[in-house]
């Protein structure tokens, strides 16, 4: 698969003049919440009603879904208000069903993009369909999962398809439910620009908090759009009650965020402002294992400290720098550059050392 314009065709056609957003609740759970939702909804920049009626639960016994009846309410709701009509599809039955019922856009979670088996039989299932479909990010942070269930739905001449990032799930203690490595979506961005990426910030955050600023970052990186939860009564929601906005909330946030207007094209000021993007999320890392170096350091100063060993060591020093001036020149980076940055990293390090003695 190799990008090509028409990849777009299907966003370019709605006509938007702002980033696509996609809104709605986690779960479809009645036909009032479903219409009441959508009603709320219907006035603001919000294209497309998103509800799950079939909802992937980790363990069971939760909230599974309302199922097929959902799909009513959905279609119930796009002739009242106009809006489209999004759900998830996890299997071939699923598919089926959304079809029928005339779905407009069908997503594939992250549980299912992992398998390449659902992947193929999903891809199957919707052989040739003119519906949109976005692949949401597998679960864990392999870039070549992803892209290889967008292959196998687009060799199942699948046309109009996107991709959600919804962030990766970890071990790690983060303020993220699922830590967003821009890093994978932006590589994606640039081997297919044209590949419609929608940003999820809902699943990112895992708390209604932090809606904004990720929504903000994903529009700082050119992405095409948005899926928000969105629930009337949020902290009444069957499922993910924490990360829901009511959508007044949404709307605010539509408002406040920045580059709201910001139509893409191929102009300076925008490849400026995705460029800088990616140095800063590149700097924080940077930043972030500094950081992580320098505590390092310290606790090897405990130690030579309890073994009365002295702080500066050269030999160990001399190898460090041999083996870094060496994969730097690997890279196009020269021997005087990571001299520098390297003999700041050592003076810091040994202070931190000299502190602890
Ligand atoms: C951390 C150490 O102490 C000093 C600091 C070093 C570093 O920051 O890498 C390396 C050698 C020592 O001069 C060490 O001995 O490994």
């Amino acid at each position: 698969m190799e990008n090509k314009k028409e990849l777009r065709s299907w966003l370019s056609n709605m006509g938007l003049s702002h980033p696509l957003v996609i809104a709605g609740p986690c779960s479809a759970e009645t036909q009032e919440q479903v219409l009441t939702i959508a009603h709320q909804l219907k006035d603001t920049d919000v294209t497309v009603l998103r509800a799950g009626v079939w909802k992937p639960r980790t363990r069971p016994g939760c909230f599974d879904g309302v199922g097929e009846i959902g799909l009513k309410w959905l279609q119930k709701a796009k002739a009242e208000t106009g809006l489209l009509t999004a759900t998830e599809v996890a299997n071939v039955e699923h598919v089926r069903l959304a079809l029928e019922h005339d779905i407009d856009i069908l997503w594939i979670g992250a549980r299912s993009t992992v398998s390449p088996f659902i992947i193929q039989e999903i891809a199957d299932a919707l052989q040739g369909t003119e519906k949109i479909v976005l692949v949401k990010n597998p679960i864990n942070p392999d870039l070549s999962l992803w892209l290889g269930a967008i292959e196998r739905l687009y060799r199942a001449d699948i046309k109009n398809l996107g991709v959600i990032h919804r962030g990766f799930s970890t071990l790690e203690k983060t303020q993220f439910r699922n830590i967003p490595e821009w890093k994978i979506p932006v590589e994606l961005q640039k081997r297919f620009p044209d590949l419609p990426l929608i940003c999820d910030p809902s699943h990112i955050s895992g708390n209604r908090d932090y809606i904004f600023s990720v929504c903000q970052q994903a529009l700082e990186l050119s992405y095409d759009g948005l899926m928000v939860e969105s629930h009337h009564d949020p902290d009444n929601a069957w499922s993910d009650a924490e990360q829901q906005v009511t959508p007044a909330t949404l709307e605010t946030i539509m408002q406040d965020l920045k580059v709201k207007n910001r139509v893409k094209d191929d102009g300076f000021h925008s490849s400026l402002t995705r460029l800088r993007a990616q140095i800063d999320l590149l700097d924080n890392e940077l930043v972030n294992t500094l950081g992580q170096r320098m505590r390092l350091a310290e606790e090897i100063g405990a130690l030579k400290k309890v073994n009365n060993s002295s702080v500066l060591k050269n030999k160990r020093w001399n190898e460090i720098i041999g083996k870094m001036t060496t994969k730097g020149e690997e890279i196009g980076l020269s021997e005087s550059f990571i001299l520098n940055v390297f003999n700041g990293i050592h003076q810091e390090s040994l202070k931190l050392q000299e502190k602890v003695q």
